[in-house]
């Protein structure tokens, strides 16, 4: 399979080791100075481009993707906003777009953990609950879009939680996500409730890049030749 990385910068460096391993060739590895390899004619080269650039590049790599008719498989996050806008493009020109906060299939996991934790905890409400995530210090998004997506899963199922907020709760409704940026965490997630009895905690750890890389080329292999929009849960048949 042909592939373009756009970014080629900690996850992109990761994502060609695995994808070359596996038997791949990257036609185009694009940054910030090589910005001429997103025009049409160049993208068009691929068979699926693969995304992992940052919260203000994201929306206008992936339209350009669609321009080329590639299918997208994106990684970036902190740009959520404009998720609905990709999606309804995507689907009016019938393009492929695949996005998720985390690739890797332990997060992916610990997702559904979440979730059937989130239902159980209901109609608990002795629980207070609050999230925590830790990256390294150049991670430029807080919080981290995995933690977002964990709250998103657990706010469906715990009505009590009715936003979160980026900081310690000051409200009850309020969800608290603190974020910490030590390095070199590539991405550690806890969710703990807290009741005057006893706390449960889930977290998961992740000791690499690894995980989100494979689970990226996994989704791109996934991707190749198909219409319309796609999550891990698809990939991974969760
Ligand atoms: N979904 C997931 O599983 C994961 C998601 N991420 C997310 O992926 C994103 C990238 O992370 P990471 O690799 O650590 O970040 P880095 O800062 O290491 O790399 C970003 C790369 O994107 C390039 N870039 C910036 N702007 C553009 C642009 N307009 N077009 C093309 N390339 C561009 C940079 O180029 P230059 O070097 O020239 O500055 C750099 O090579 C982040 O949003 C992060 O949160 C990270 C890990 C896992
Ligand atoms: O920037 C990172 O490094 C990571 N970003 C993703 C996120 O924001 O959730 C996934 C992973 O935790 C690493």
């Amino acid at each position: 399979m042909k592939i373009a990385l756009i970014g080629y910068g900690k996850m992109g460096k990761a994502i060609e080791a695995i994808a070359v391993a596996k038997g791949h060739e990257i036609v185009h590895r694009v940054d910030l100075n090589s910005q001429h390899l997103l025009e049409k004619e160049e993208l068009s080269k691929a068979d699926v481009a693969i995304e992992f650039t940052g919260p203000e590049t994201a929306y206008n790599n992936i339209l350009k993707c669609f321009a080329a008719n590639v299918p997208v498989v994106c990684g970036s996050t902190g740009w959520l906003e404009q998720l609905p806008a990709v999606k309804s493009i995507c689907l009016e020109q019938h393009r492929a777009f695949l996005y998720a906060s985390n690739f890797s299939v332990g997060v992916n996991i610990f997702f559904e953990i979440n979730k059937r934790l989130a239902e159980l905890m209901a109609n608990q409400p002795q629980y207070e609950v609050k999230m925590e995530e830790i990256h390294h210090t150049q991670k430029r998004d807080a919080p981290s879009g995995t933690a977002i997506t964990l709250a998103e899963q657990l706010m469906e199922k715990v009505r009590r939680k009715q936003e979160w907020v980026n900081d310690e709760a000051s409200k009850p409704e309020q969800l608290s996500i603190i974020s910490k940026r030590i390095d070199p965490a590539p991405g550690t997630h806890s969710i703990t409730y807290t009741s005057a009895i006893d706390d449960i905690t889930i977290t998961h750890t992740a000791h690499s890049r690894e995980g989100f890389a494979s689970g990226a080329v996994i989704a791109a292999e996934w991707l190749k030749g198909k219409t319309g929009i796609f999550s891990m849960k698809d990939v991974l048949s969760l």
